[in-house]
């Protein structure tokens, strides 16, 4: 007898690009250390790293992504170009409630996003009386709402002024070659507007990616979340908050990356040279 055909699970195209050279915006409300984390990514890969560095402009910079596996194929094949994988960084303007409709500086940096391939979602879980908070108290789980929201309104407002367009020509001027984008369109309607859900975390079919993929859509970036703790908190690995914030990422967005760490720390620690890093690095081990 033949043996049995193993089915094949299909294979979907992915939502978003790949490649070796993907770009990541940082967002989250104002002043919750996003250029913080930002410098610290870039200074930290000029100190650490002897990859070629380059800062894009102020915003954006090129960090390269270490990888034991690459420095191996090149120690092995020796080839005469070596082209690491890097990753663009991108610090945006924090973004406040109702930046979607033009609130605060953020509406021109949410075009910024689009261009992204992906987001670090950063909030804030330090208290510090000196630093401000614009929504007055720190509670980074309202701050996920709003930026999560945010986010989703900007893309209806996309949406919905693309379908407004596309009626014209599809269900006024009759137009069949575009019918089966406007109800594709029409689908993620559904799931973005009525449900009020991001779109990444729908069901799609493989013609449904390519659809996304065709449209500067921010909701389907993936994102990884940061806590920022203060350095006491960060070193004793406790924070009143970490718990609702894992709990509203596994409501909101199962299976996300949280990273907590601590901005003022590691910005210490860039800027230390060794032995002096080293030493710091051993006394704070010793203290926690
Ligand atoms: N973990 C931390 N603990 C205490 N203070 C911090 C921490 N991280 C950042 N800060 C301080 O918070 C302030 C705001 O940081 P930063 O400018 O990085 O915020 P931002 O999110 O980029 O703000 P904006 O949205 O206005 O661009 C700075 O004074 C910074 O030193
Ligand atoms: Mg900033």
């Amino acid at each position: 007898m033949a043996p049995k055909k193993v089915e094949e699970p299909e294979r979907k195209p992915l939502i978003g690009r790949v490649g070796t050279n993907l770009k990541v915006g940082i967002v989250g409300v104002p002043n919750v250390g996003k250029s913080t984390f930002f410098n610290v990514l870039t200074k930290s890969q000029v100190a650490a790293e002897n990859f070629p560095f380059c800062t894009i402009d102020s915003h954006e910079s090129r960090v390269p992504v270490p990888d034991a596996r690459f420095e191996y194929l090149c120690e092995y094949f020796k080839p005469v170009s070596k082209v690491p994988a890097f990753l663009n960084v991108v610090d945006i303007a924090g973004l406040v409630q109702g930046a979607a409709e033009g609130k605060g500086l953020g509406n021109a940096f949410l075009s910024h996003i689009k261009a992204c391939d992906a987001l670090f979602h950063l909030c804030r879980a330090f208290d510090d009386p000196d630093v401000t908070h614009v929504e007055g108290e720190v509670d980074p789980v309202r701050d996920l709402d709003i930026i999560s929201e945010e986010l989703r309104l900007k893309d209806e407002e996309y949406l919905l002024g693309h379908l407004d367009k596309m009626e014209r020509t599809v269900l006024r001027g009759g137009d069949k070659k575009m019918k089966p984008e406007y109800d594709m369109l029409c689908k993620f309607k559904t799931m973005m507007v009525d449900e009020k859900t991001h779109l990444r975390f729908g069901d799609w079919n493989a013609n449904e990616i390519e659809c996304l993929n065709k449209h500067p859509f921010i909701t389907t970036k993936p994102v990884v979340y940061l806590i920022n703790l203060s350095e006491k908190d960060y070193l004793k690995k406790k924070n009143k908050w970490l718990l609702k914030i894992k709990e509203w990422v596994d409501k909101h967005d199962p299976g996300a990356t949280i990273i907590p760490f601590s901005g003022v720390f590691e910005n210490k620690l860039a800027d230390m040279e060794e032995p002096e890093r080293a030493r710091f690095l051993e006394e704070v081990k010793s203290t926690r």
